[in-house]
């Protein structure tokens, strides 16, 4: 039979409306949409977005084929292009780029960010923390209210940044910074008018980042750079103008900051609504060290990454071909975008038992010896996040740092309890986020 009649024996999940389809479902709580669209159709379906039909795969296996792809049918280069134009901002030379970020970019920093890169990088991460962590209180006796999202995200861009970028970066771009990565579901969305104080703090953001490049560009000093960002300029020196270098910085450090300060956004969230921070404090103090013996902050970070991750994989098949479902060969048709629904794989009460709860014990080595599947947060093959050890560097190190220096409890109510702020489901980008301000109280742990 043709691909085309057994590509069309693929459910297809129905609408009402012509050309938006399922839109509107989809977009007001993508989470779960899909979740019931996987109960009623089966690991593999198709729903229809804004004129494009996109098969949806949520299944394990499934997932882990289409990542590997070892047939190479698949490209991603759609979604970069996207992502180079709606958050990046750049218009021109786009396959250029693309060809340069792929072939001369991605490679070497799978290779610098390996782990055994990660030893002197987490002394430095943990140094640049402590002194970032010291300056938000002045180390007052009084507790010092704050939004948690404040108390996380400057310190980590610029202890971060410094770390990677070194000294001579502008680290006075955290505001525009903050506000950009604030918008990102609808600049990617291709919704400027909603998003036009972001889209002008994304051209400031390329501007300040042009400044810094500038006498790295001529090679006047690299003193202080991680050898990964000196060798990444040296890369791109002679193949894209500093302009261009600076629109692909900055989306590098979209990259390297966004996902990471909203996992220990609902890292932290989770702590404080189930009280948590004494035995974590605990294991740390017996252990001495954050980089062994601590596996209940290990389990911890496992179980954000499940809980707060959202789908960013989406790939364009390059010619007819087929993924294996549970032994059955499923037809995908040249120019068929296809989404991994890691999501609903990660909330699937068969793989995880009681899956919207945050379970810190979760992944701790049971006695019986079953181990969970660890989570698909950082995608597989090709483009598996080459900042996936640095990532999970930083979350330790935050919440170890902290927990040494502060002590930590949500602002509530007399007599209530802390809640957890409230998933914003329409927030479609990498980890789940949330547009309620979650207070905290903070004071140093000695007094
Ligand atoms: C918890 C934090 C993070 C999460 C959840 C995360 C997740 C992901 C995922 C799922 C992908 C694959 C997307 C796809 O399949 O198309 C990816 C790609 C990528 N990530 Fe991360 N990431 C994180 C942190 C980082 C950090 C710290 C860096 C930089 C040091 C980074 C740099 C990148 C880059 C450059 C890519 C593109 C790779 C490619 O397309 O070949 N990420 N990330």
């Amino acid at each position: 039979r043709s691909i085309r009649q057994q590509n069309s024996r693929i459910p297809i999940v129905p609408s009402t409306l012509p050309w938006f389809g399922n839109f509107f479902e989809f977009r007001r709580d993508p989470v779960h949409f899909m979740q019931s669209c996987r109960q009623k159709y089966g690991p593999v379906y198709k729903i229809l977005l804004a004129g494009q039909k996109i098969i949806v795969l949520s299944h394990q296996k499934g997932i882990t084929l289409l990542n590997k792809d070892s047939a190479r049918c698949f490209t991603s280069t759609p979604i970069h292009r996207r992502v180079l134009t709606t958050i990046g901002g750049v218009n021109a030379n786009q396959e250029h780029l693309l060809d340069v970020m792929d072939t001369k970019l991605y490679p070497p920093l799978m290779k610098s960010l390996s782990p055994a890169s990660m030893v002197p990088m987490a002394d430095n991460i943990h140094q640049n923390l402590q002194r970032e962590l010291r300056e938000i209180g002045h180390i007052t006796k009084a507790p010092l209210l704050l939004r948690l999202d404040e108390l996380i995200s400057r310190p980590l861009y610029r202890a971060g940044c410094l770390t990677l970028f070194g000294p001579t970066f502008p680290l006075d771009t955290f505001d525009d910074f903050h506000l950009f990565d604030s918008k990102f579901s609808q600049l990617i969305l291709g919704l400027p008018f909603v998003a036009q104080d972001a889209t002008l703090a994304c051209q400031r953001l390329a501007t300040s980042f042009a400044a810094y490049l500038v006498p790295l560009w001529s090679e006047e000093s690299t003193e202080g750079v991680s050898e990964i960002i000196a060798a990444s300029i040296q890369e791109m020196r002679g193949l894209v103008t500093l302009q261009e270098a600076a629109r692909l910085l900055m989306l590098f450090v979209v990259g390297f900051h966004s996902n990471t300060s909203s996992m220990i956004f609902w890292l932290l969230s989770h702590i404080l609504q189930q009280d948590l921070s004494g035995r974590l404090r605990q294991e740390l103090h017996a252990a001495q060290t954050t980089e062994v013996n601590t596996p209940l902050m290990s389990s911890a970070i496992t179980e954000v990454l499940r809980w707060a991750t959202t789908n960013t994989t989406v790939r364009v098949a390059t010619k007819h071909t087929s993924i294996m479902v549970d032994g059955e060969p499923i037809p995908i048709r040249k120019g068929e975008s296809v989404i991994a629904d890691v999501q609903s794989l990660h909330y699937d009460p068969a793989i995880y038992s009681n899956p919207d709860e945050f379970m810190v014990d979760r992944f701790l080595e049971s006695d019986s010896g079953v181990s969970i599947p660890k989570p698909l947060a950082f995608g597989g093959g090709a483009h598996l996040c080459p900042g996936r050890h640095l990532a999970q560097v930083e979350i330790k190190h935050f919440l170890s740092t902290l927990l040494q220096m502060y002590e930590i409890k949500a602002v509530i109510k007399e007599g209530t309890k802390p809640k957890l702020p409230m998933v914003d489901k329409r927030d479609l980008v990498g980890t789940l986020r949330t547009n309620e301000a979650f207070y905290v109280a903070v004071w140093p742990v000695d007094t």
